[in-house]
């Protein structure tokens, strides 16, 4: 970049906005933590001139190979990485939105949703057969109840398998046989640059992926007024929008079900389409409702709370 050009000026002034050249972003260390991280460290200093430097974070959901539902569920990978936030150890932390736990704490505020990658869930299978094709009897590889009920109400034959791990891992289990399909986060694959791996992947009302998924939550202290600005330069409107109406469904739906939820909204004309599901674990019962939702946060939320109470009162 040569000095004193404009582009210089404006980038010199915001990094100088947030008081410091460089900002310490925090990550978990597994390859796709580091992908999506370093992908927004490079579009944060692309748009603002700083300077961001990698902290590595090991979490509990990292080290404990124990099911997600027997640790407390996915908040496991987040703990350790808010932490090092609250101890001043790093600035802002990136993490996969649906990795958060509703309920969230208020020292710590999410600054930005940088726009979505692919939200869809994606079938893997050593011959590119897609779910329909597989044989009665296949093994289906997940460790989510949300996957495994939807999967069992669209296939009752197969059998869905427990299955944990970083995405090699479980992409490893269909190549060396052990399984004949898995299904995982296609935005995990994206980012990996594994996209072409999968065989088929699922429209969102067949298969309705997590709350938030394939969105990433960008984190820093409440009280660091200029970072919550300087971050909020890579917010995205309708992802945020998005992920605040189906982490409304998932809320709502945390008092008093303890069922398997899915949820997703997505962009239509000046709105959103939400679509939200609940199935018992073993697929013997789906309940799945769709609903208009206005792209303000505040009545995307409302709209999520509402799609939810309906969905509860009709499973
Ligand atoms: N709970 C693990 C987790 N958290 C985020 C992703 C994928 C990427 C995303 O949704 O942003 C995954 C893996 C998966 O579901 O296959």
């Amino acid at each position: 970049m040569t000095p004193g050009t404009p582009a210089t000026y404006g980038m010199r002034f915001r990094g100088a906005a947030v008081g410091r050249a460089t900002l310490r972003m925090g990550t978990r260390r597994s390859a796709l933590a580091l992908a999506q991280s370093s992908a927004f460290a490079r579009a944060l200093e692309r748009a603002t001139g700083v300077r961001v430097e990698t902290v590595g974070v090991t979490t509990e959901g990292d080290t404990n190979s124990a099911p997600l539902t027997a640790m407390g569920g996915t908040g496991v990978f987040v703990q350790a990485v808010r932490a090092a936030l609250r101890a001043g150890a790093v600035d802002f932390a990136v993490h996969s939105y649906k990795d958060l736990p509703t309920a969230g704490p208020s020292d710590v505020v999410v600054a930005a949703v940088p726009v979505r990658e692919d939200p869809r869930d994606a079938l893997v299978t050593a011959d590119g057969r897609t779910l329909d094709r597989l044989p009665a009897g296949a093994r289906i590889g997940t460790g989510s109840p949300r996957r495994a009920g939807q999967l069992a109400a669209l296939r009752p034959g197969l059998v869905v398998v427990p299955l944990r791990g970083n995405v090699d891992t479980r992409l490893g289990r269909v190549r060396d046989g052990r399984l004949d399909a898995v299904v995982l986060a296609a935005a995990g694959l994206a980012r990996l640059g594994r996209l072409g791996e999968a065989a088929e992947l699922f429209a969102p009302d067949r298969l309705v992926p997590a709350p938030a998924q394939g969105a990433l939550a960008v984190e820093c202290r409440a009280d660091d007024a200029a970072l919550v600005r300087l971050l909020g330069s890579l917010d995205h409107v309708v992802t945020r929008a998005a992920v605040d109406a189906e982490r409304a469904v998932l809320a709502e739906l945390e008092a008093g079900c303890s069922a398997p939820v899915g949820a997703h909204a997505r962009p239509v004309g000046r709105g959103l389409d939400l679509c939200a599901v609940i199935t018992e674990t073993d697929g013997r019962r789906r309940t799945f409702r769709r609903a208009e939702v206005p792209l303000d946060p505040a009545g995307a939320a409302a709209a999520g709370r509402e799609l939810a109470r309906a969905l509860r009162k009709e499973h």
